[in-house]
């Protein structure tokens, strides 16, 4: 049976085909899929799904391997292994606030996508925070007075800049991952080895 690669539909997909390309495997069939969440290519079963249930669908063995952001992994903390980071992805977790305000005296309001780094984070610092959960935009929150500030993804930083918003602490640094079940590893080891040495193979290529 063909090994089944989960991959994270969006921005991740599409720097994954470019770098899948770049290896000489036929993304044709996973560029012309149309609406499709299962694709068949000469290699692969493909499956499309949004960056945690990536992590699900591995964690599970319905999928082999998977593609997803390391931002994923740090807020899920999936049982997975995470084999190796990818060429691309990158991006920092950052604590951000309104440009000129100060942060306020007591307890800060905090919105983001990603409540348990969040909480980490505070929890390291020492501090009580109040923190509002958001699946998206998460910049509006402190221009709408929801939040004093936010922890959020910054890769160019144009989203914060363009918002009003300024970075006050980056803590994390994160690639996107290729990530597998732990017993397809074992059990698929001969098909899953061919694909991870390619990914290898252009991790040292670039
Ligand atoms: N600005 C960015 N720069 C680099 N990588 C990013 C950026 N934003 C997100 N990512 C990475 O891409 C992954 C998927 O992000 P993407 O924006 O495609 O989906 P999403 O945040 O789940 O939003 P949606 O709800 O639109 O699917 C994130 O988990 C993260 O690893
Ligand atoms: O530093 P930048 O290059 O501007 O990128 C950062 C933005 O990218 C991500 O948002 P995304 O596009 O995934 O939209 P979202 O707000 O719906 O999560 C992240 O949440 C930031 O808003």
């Amino acid at each position: 049976m063909k090994p089944t690669i989960a991959l994270t539909k969006g921005r991740v997909e599409k720097q994954f085909l470019k770098f899948f390309a770049s290896l000489s495997y036929d993304v044709e069939p996973l560029i012309n899929k149309g609406r499709k969440l299962r694709v068949e290519t000469d290699d692969f079963l493909f499956v499309f799904a949004k960056g945690v249930d990536v992590t699900t669908y591995v964690e599970h063995g319905i999928a082999d391997l998977g593609i997803v952001g390391e931002d994923i992994l740090a807020e899920f903390q999936p049982d997975v292994y995470n084999l190796f980071p990818l060429p691309f992805g990158e991006c920092r977790m950052a604590l951000a606030k309104e440009k000129g305000k100060e942060w306020p005296e007591g307890k800060r309001r905090i919105a983001s996508k990603y409540t348990n780094i969040t909480k980490e984070y505070f929890k390291q610092k020492g501090e009580s925070v109040e923190i509002f959960k958001l699946e998206g935009s998460v910049e509006l929150a402190p221009i709408l007075g929801l939040a004093d500030g936010i922890v959020d993804i910054v890769e160019t930083g144009t989203t914060l800049k363009e918002n009003g918003l300024v970075v006050t602490d980056e803590f994390m640094h994160f690639s996107a991952r290729c990530i597998a079940n732990r017993s397809s590893l074992k059990i698929k080891r001969n098909e899953l080895a061919k694909v991870i040495e390619a990914f290898q193979r252009g991790l040292t290529v670039k």
